[in-house]
């Protein structure tokens, strides 16, 4: 079976990935997407394959995984999810209930096949033949839902060695963090690079996304014109407030699980060079942000000269925003420890400031503020109201996180603070305009506000 499937994914990639959500590089042309290793996870109809795929883009290579379904007798539902329609149908294996059952019931039993290893958590005793359906949510990842007590995370855009989503999980579950869902189990490869090509949680079946919440409040206050941030009934201040106090007891059991230490005399100024460098990559593709170049480089330059005394070195998060916060009986909980997307593995894994992430935090407030505005003719009074949102969200927030966090009050760093949000923002720029282009004033408008 090796060779047919080698070939006609070598036909077919180069067509099908670009159409793929989880494809990172759509905004590049692929100069090359050449299978270089396949293996049989199940023998029998229907067919479970394996597959890792080299992709060269712009002389870049990134390793993707792909999970291919076959069956004698394909149901009418996999039509949507064909690689190829002629000879032997091969498909999308995700979109199989029945074939995600095998990896559930692999990782249970904690079977190998070749490289690939399942693992369960030593504690841990899992349900099998659960069917696994898939997360309709943007993803840059695939993730299957087992009924309602697990969810595996394929990671589609494979990094070498364990991922930090699962390392970062299992260190937080280790402290006793009550702000994540509970690592079940992962997926390993033995060969190459070693890379995780999955990990099992528990499935917070409770839960609403912070962004979802979020942007309900916005909505509820919009359409009360003459009421305030505090007087609508989907206020959102207290979650605010909450939220923040999760997300310093999650710092907190960081620095715990995986060591902090005070940031030494000039360290920041590489954190500086770094923001410098993105903006200048950020500069070559986006136009549109050459008239603030001046402004946001002053505002980088500022943090450098700033006194950074009392500033952590830690873990963190590294892409905070209220779409990685969900909202439980039990509080709030945050997911995906893997960092930015399309940020190299060295930078995500790297200890920085814990500020980073209440910078993005910090962001995501204002995003869920401006987003409602997007397109919509230009409302003086309806902008007002979003800032008015925004700062009462963004001041609970540190409110909250000031109570809890051992580092105190994230805007006694102000000058830091401010830099590091700009460098999201022009980070979001990018992030919009290879996926979002709608929504590419939303940052550039902040960035106007923030560097003005
Ligand atoms: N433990 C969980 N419980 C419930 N829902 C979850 C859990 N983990 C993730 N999700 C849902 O799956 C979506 C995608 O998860 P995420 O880890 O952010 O994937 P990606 O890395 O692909 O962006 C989230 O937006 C959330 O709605
Ligand atoms: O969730 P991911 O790890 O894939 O993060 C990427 O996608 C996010 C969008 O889904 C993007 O977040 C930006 O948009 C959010 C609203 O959709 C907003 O809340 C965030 O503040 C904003 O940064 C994230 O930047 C990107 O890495």
């Amino acid at each position: 079976m090796t060779q047919p499937v080698l070939r006609m994914l070598a036909d077919e990639l180069p067509k099908w990935l670009p159409h793929q959500r989880w494809f990172g590089g759509k905004d590049r042309p692929i100069t090359e997407a050449r299978p270089v290793r396949v293996i049989t996870l199940r023998d029998r109809d229907p067919l479970l394959v394996h597959a890792l795929v080299d992709v060269v883009q712009d002389d870049r290579k990134s390793v993707y995984q792909v999970l291919l379904g076959s069956r004698e007798d394909p149901p009418e539902y996999l039509a949507g999810v064909w690689i190829d329609s002629e000879g032997r149908h091969w498909y999308e294996a995700t979109a199989d209930p029945d074939l995600m059952t095998c990896l559930l019931n692999a990782i249970a039993e904690e079977e190998s096949a070749g490289p690939i290893g399942f693992h369960r958590e030593n504690d841990v005793d899992l349900d099998e033949n659960l069917r696994g359906r898939t997360v309709t949510s943007e993803q840059s990842n695939t993730s299957l839902i087992y009924g309602t007590q697990y969810i595996l995370k394929l990671f589609r855009k494979l990094t070498a060695g364990p991922n930090p989503d699962l390392r970062i999980h299992r260190a937080l579950h280790s402290v006793g963090c009550e702000h994540i869902a509970q690592p079940l189990g992962w997926i390993s490869d033995d060969d190459g690079d070693k890379p995780t090509l999955g990990m099992l949680q528990q499935f917070l079946a409770d839960a609403a996304d912070g962004w979802a919440m979020a942007t309900t409040s916005v909505r509820d206050l919009m359409a009360e014109a003459d009421l305030h941030a505090d007087e609508v009934g989907g206020d959102f201040a207290g979650e605010a407030h909450r939220l923040g106090a999760a997300v310093a007891a999650v710092h907190a059991d960081l620095a715990r699980a995986l060591d902090s230490r005070q940031a030494e005399p000039g360290e920041l100024d590489a954190a500086v060079d770094t923001m410098h460098r993105r903006l200048d990559t950020v500069l070559s593709s986006v136009p549109e942000l050459a008239p603030r170049e001046e402004a946001i480089r002053g505002v980088f330059e500022q943090a450098r000269g700033a006194a950074n005394e009392g500033v952590t070195i830690q873990h963190v998060h590294g892409d905070l925003h209220l779409g990685q916060v969900l909202r439980t009986v039990h509080g709030w909980a945050l997911i995906d420890f893997e960092g930015e997307p399309a940020a190299p593995a060295e930078e995500r894994g790297a200890p920085r400031s814990p500020l980073r992430d209440v910078a993005g935090m910090l962001r995501s407030f204002d995003y869920a503020a401006h987003q409602l505005l997007v397109g919509q003719p230009e409302d003086h009074q309806l902008a007002v109201r979003a800032r008015e949102w925004s700062n009462r969200n963004r001041g609970a927030f540190c409110d909250g996180y000031a109570e809890v966090s051992p580092n105190g009050d994230p805007r006694d760093h102000e000058v830091l603070l401010r830099a590091l949000e700009l460098d999201k923002a022009v980070y979001e720029v990018a992030y919009e305009q290879a996926n979002r282009p709608d929504w590419l004033q939303i940052p550039l408008a902040s960035i106007s506000r923030i560097a003005s």
